[in-house]
C-alpha cells in the first residue's frame, strides 16, 4: 500500500535508495555549470548519453558574446559526448519533456527546480543542482530519500473564470513557501478527472514553490490519450489505499481568480481585492502557463481588441508556437498589439527580453515573484492567463468573468 512516489522509487517514505535515472537533463544555464563540474571531476566518458539531454531555453537566442561563447562550448560538448541537444527555439525544458519524452513510472531528474512539472505524467521528477547533475551524468544514477507525501484532494469542478493556475496559487498559499519541504504532493480525488493535461502540468509545476521535491498525478485515460498523440504507449496507474502524511482538501467549485502579490508567491489575494493596480507590463508564458491551452484562452479574450499596456507573449515551445500559427490564434494575439517572443523562458528570470525597470509593475503568468527577479526594482504579480488577458486590455489588474 504505497503512495505513487514510494511505488516508483520502490521503497517506503524515509528510506534512502540508489536508482538509475531514465532521463537527466540540464539547460543552457545549468548545463554550463554541469560541464564545469564534470571537468573538475576529471570525467571523460559518459556511460549513457542517450538518457541525457541538453535543452537551451533560459537565454535564447544568446543575449551577449559571453553567453554565445558558453552556449557554443556546450553545443560542442553535446556533439562529442553524444548527448541529444534541443537548441534555441525548441522551447522550455519542462515543456519539451512533456511533449512525449516523459512516461508514467519514470524517474526524471533535471538541473532546474521546476523539473517537478513532469510529475503530471505519473513520473517521479525532481530538480537537482548542477554538481549533482554532473555526478548523475558520470554514473547514470543517484540516491534519493523517498519523500513523505501530502495529498492534495481535489473535489468538484472549476467554474467561471477559474483556472488550474488559481488552484496552484491556492495550494501554495495554504501550504506556504516552506510548508511541504522535502515532501511529494500527490494530486488525488474526483476533481482530478476534470483537469486537462496542460492544467495538470501547471499544478505540478508549482509544487516546488512549497518546498516540495515532486508533484505527481496518477496516469489515467487522459494521460494515455495525450501521450498517444506523441506516439507514446503507456499503461494507467491505479491508485492504492496508502498513508499520506496529511491531506489538503480543495473544492474546485470554490476557486476564484487569484493573484500572488510582491514579493512572495504564497502571499495571495483575490483578484477582486487588488483590481485597479496599475501595470507597466503583462507577461504570458513560462513553464507554468505558456502552453497551447493558455495561448488559446488568452487569444479568445483579446481577439478583436487592443491591449492597453506592453504585453509580451512567449510560447513555451516550438510545438506550441507552430500550433498557434496554424490555428490562427497567434495572429489574434499579434493583432491585439502583443509582442510575441521566441519559445523559451523569456522574461521570466530577468536575464534578457522584457526586463523591468526600477518601479515598473508586471503581471505575469509565471511561478515566482521574488524581489528583483525580472529586473532590479521591478514588482511582479502572478496570475492565471484569463486574469492576465483582461488586465492587459485594461492596463491595470482586472477580474476575468469567463475563462
Ligand atoms: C536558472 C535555473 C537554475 C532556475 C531554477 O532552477 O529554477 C530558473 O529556471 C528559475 O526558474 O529560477
Ligand atoms: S520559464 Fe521561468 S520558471 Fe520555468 S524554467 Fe524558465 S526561468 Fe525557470
Amino acid at each position: 500500500m504505497s503512495t505513487l512516489s514510494e511505488r516508483i522509487l520502490g521503497a517506503p517514505a524515509g528510506a534512502y535508495v540508489d536508482r538509475d535515472v531514465d532521463i537527466a537533463f540540464a539547460h543552457d544555464g545549468t548545463g554550463v555549470l554541469t560541464l564545469e563540474a564534470l571537468r573538475e571531476m576529471g570525467v571523460e566518458r559518459l556511460p549513457r548519453p542517450g538518457r541525457l539531454r541538453l535543452i537551451f531555453d533560459h537565454i535564447v537566442p544568446a543575449n551577449t558574446g559571453t553567453t554565445a561563447t558558453l552556449q557554443a562550448e556546450l553545443r560542442a560538448f553535446a556533439r562529442v559526448s553524444g548527448i541529444p541537444l534541443s537548441d534555441a527555439g525548441c522551447g522550455i525544458c519542462h515543456q519539451v519533456m512533456s511533449e512525449g519524452l516523459v512516461r508514467p513510472g519514470m524517474i526524471v531528474v533535471g538541473a532546474d527546480s521546476h523539473t517537478c512539472t513532469a510529475g503530471a505524467f505519473g513520473a517521479f521528477a525532481t530538480g537537482v543542482g548542477a554538481t549533482d547533475m554532473a555526478a548523475i551524468w558520470a554514473s547514470g544514477g543517484t540516491w534519493f530519500r523517498v519523500p513523505e507525501t501530502i495529498a492534495i484532494n481535489l473535489s468538484g469542478n472549476l467554474s467561471g473564470a477559474a483556472e488550474p493556475k488559481d488552484v496552484a496559487l491556492t495550494y501554495v498559499a495554504r501550504l506556504g513557501m516552506e510548508g511541504a519541504t522535502y515532501r511529494a504532493l500527490e494530486f488525488a480525488g474526483e476533481g482530478v478527472r476534470g483537469i486537462s493535461m496542460d492544467g495538470r502540468l501547471t499544478l505540478c509545476n508549482m509544487a516546488v514553490e512549497t518546498g516540495a521535491k515532486a508533484g505527481i498525478f496518477y496516469a489515467d485515460d487522459l494521460t494515455l490519450s495525450y501521450l498517444a498523440d506523441y506516439g507514446v504507449k503507456a499503461s494507467p496507474q491505479v491508485p492504492e489505499e496508502c498513508r499520506y502524511e496529511r491531506t489538503l482538501d480543495i473544492d474546485l467549485d470554490d476557486i476564484v481568480p487569484l493573484v500572488a502579490v510582491p514579493h512572495r508567491v504564497d502571499t495571495v489575494r483575490e483578484a477582486e481585492e487588488i483590481a485597479g493596480t496599475r501595470l507597466d507590463q503583462v507577461f504570458v508564458g513560462t513553464c507554468t502557463n505558456g502552453r497551447y491551452e493558455d495561448l488559446e484562452r488568452f487569444a479568445r479574450i483579446v481577439r478583436g481588441k487592443k491591449v492597453a499596456v506592453r504585453t509580451l507573449v512567449f510560447p513555451a515551445s516550438r510545438a506550441v508556437l507552430s500550433r498557434a500559427i496554424k490555428t490562427g490564434i497567434l495572429a489574434d494575439i499579434v493583432d491585439a498589439g502583443c509582442v510575441v517572443g521566441p519559445p523559451g523562458c523569456g522574461p521570466c528570470l530577468g536575464a534578457h527580453a522584457g526586463v523591468l525597470g526600477e518601479g515598473e509593475v508586471c503581471l505575469s503568468t509565471a511561478n515566482r515573484n521574488f524581489k528583483n527577479r525580472m529586473g532590479v526594482g521591478g514588482e511582479i504579480y502572478l496570475s492565471s492567463v484569463a486574469t492576465a488577458a483582461v488586465s492587459a486590455l485594461a492596463g491595470e489588474i482586472a477580474v476575468p468573468e469567463v475563462a
